[in-house]
């Protein structure tokens, strides 16, 4: 199957508000899906092997999402064929833009129709939720209120928007940033209705911008522009455009140091017809 996306994520807030007895942490955030994205070629093999084409900096072929999640379908279905998957790799890895997350979303939506194994839309998230706890966001195909560690998720409704994303050519890892002392994991719940930009905040942020200057440097320079922001666990930043022109201007003036885009909201995942 010729070229599969797999669209980055935004974090338009992200609240910490408890933690699990196994020490995952219960989160509050609206997702919203944006048109950069990864793109993945599958082609189906009848000898049941999963084999990556190409290489992925600093990632083994076993540890690579995509491997894992098709392989995680073949044990749960049964399924006796295989897969030969390239990824195209374009979102900066350690972002906080969920690449590996949506990689491996894409693989299972993929897979699962070009196997025809047959899963419907909750079996692939609760599969993907074994991979990592944005992909069953990815899977859900829309942008959505997200609960739990992220995977009760509720649609919602917002209108077209573009962004500024910046990328401070640093990753970040997300189980450092979720295990600092200092991380703020009680904040106090909001509700669906009373989600807005400015009365929420991502508590992930001081922590990220504390051991990571660049981070914090981003989103000072981007904060000139319009209101600032770090997305997931970092280290990429955004903001808000009034509109295409305003993107392309800002993200022109960005510093020769860091990479940035303009980037547009997504209704829905491009391959979101391709799951029942
Ligand atoms: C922070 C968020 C927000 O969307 O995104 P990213 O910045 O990674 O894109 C996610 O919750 C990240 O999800 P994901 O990147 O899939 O993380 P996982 O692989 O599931 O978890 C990596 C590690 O982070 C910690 N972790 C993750 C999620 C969570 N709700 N609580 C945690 O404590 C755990 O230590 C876990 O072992
Ligand atoms: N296909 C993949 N793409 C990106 N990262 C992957 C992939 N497979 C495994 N990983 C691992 O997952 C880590 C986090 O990946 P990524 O999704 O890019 O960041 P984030 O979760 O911050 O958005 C990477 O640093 C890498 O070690």
């Amino acid at each position: 199957m010729t070229d599969c996306p797999a669209p980055a994520k935004l974090n338009l807030f992200l609240h910490v508000v408890g933690r699990r007895p196994d020490g995952y942490h219960l989160l509050q955030s609206a997702f919203r899906l944006i048109d950069l994205g990864d793109r993945l070629h599958f082609g189906t093999r009848a000898d049941g092997l999963v084999h990556r084409l190409g290489s992925l900096p600093g990632v083994a072929a076993d540890d690579d999402l995509v491997v894992r999640a098709a392989r995680l379908l073949q044990a749960r279905t049964g399924c006796a064929l295989g897969a030969d998957i390239t990824l195209d790799k374009r979102l900066p890895m350690g972002g906080g833009l969920g690449g590996g997350s949506s990689d491996a979303a894409t693989t299972l939506i993929a897979l699962n129709h070009l196997w025809q194994t047959g899963l419907d839309r909750t079996a692939l998230q609760e599969i993907g939720l074994a991979l990592g706890a944005d992909v069953p966001f990815f899977i859900y195909g829309r942008d959505a209120f997200a609960e739990g560690v992220g995977e009760q998720l509720r649609p919602l409704e917002l209108p077209p928007a573009w962004y500024v994303v910046v990328s401070p050519g640093v990753a970040v890892s997300t189980p450092e940033i979720f295990s600092a002392r200092e991380l703020t994991r009680n904040t106090e719940p909001i509700t669906i209705a009373a989600f807005a930009a400015s009365t929420t905040r991502n508590d992930l942020q001081p922590v990220a911008c504390n051991r990571y200057p660049e981070v914090a440097a981003a989103i000072d320079w981007l904060a000139q522009f319009a209101p600032s922001r770090m997305t997931g666990s970092g280290a990429c930043v955004f903001a808000q455009a009034a509109g295409e022109d305003e993107a392309k201007r800002i993200v022109s003036d960005c510093p020769a140091r860091w990479r940035a885009w303009a980037a547009r909201s997504l209704a829905r995942h491009p391959l979101f017809e391709l799951v029942d």
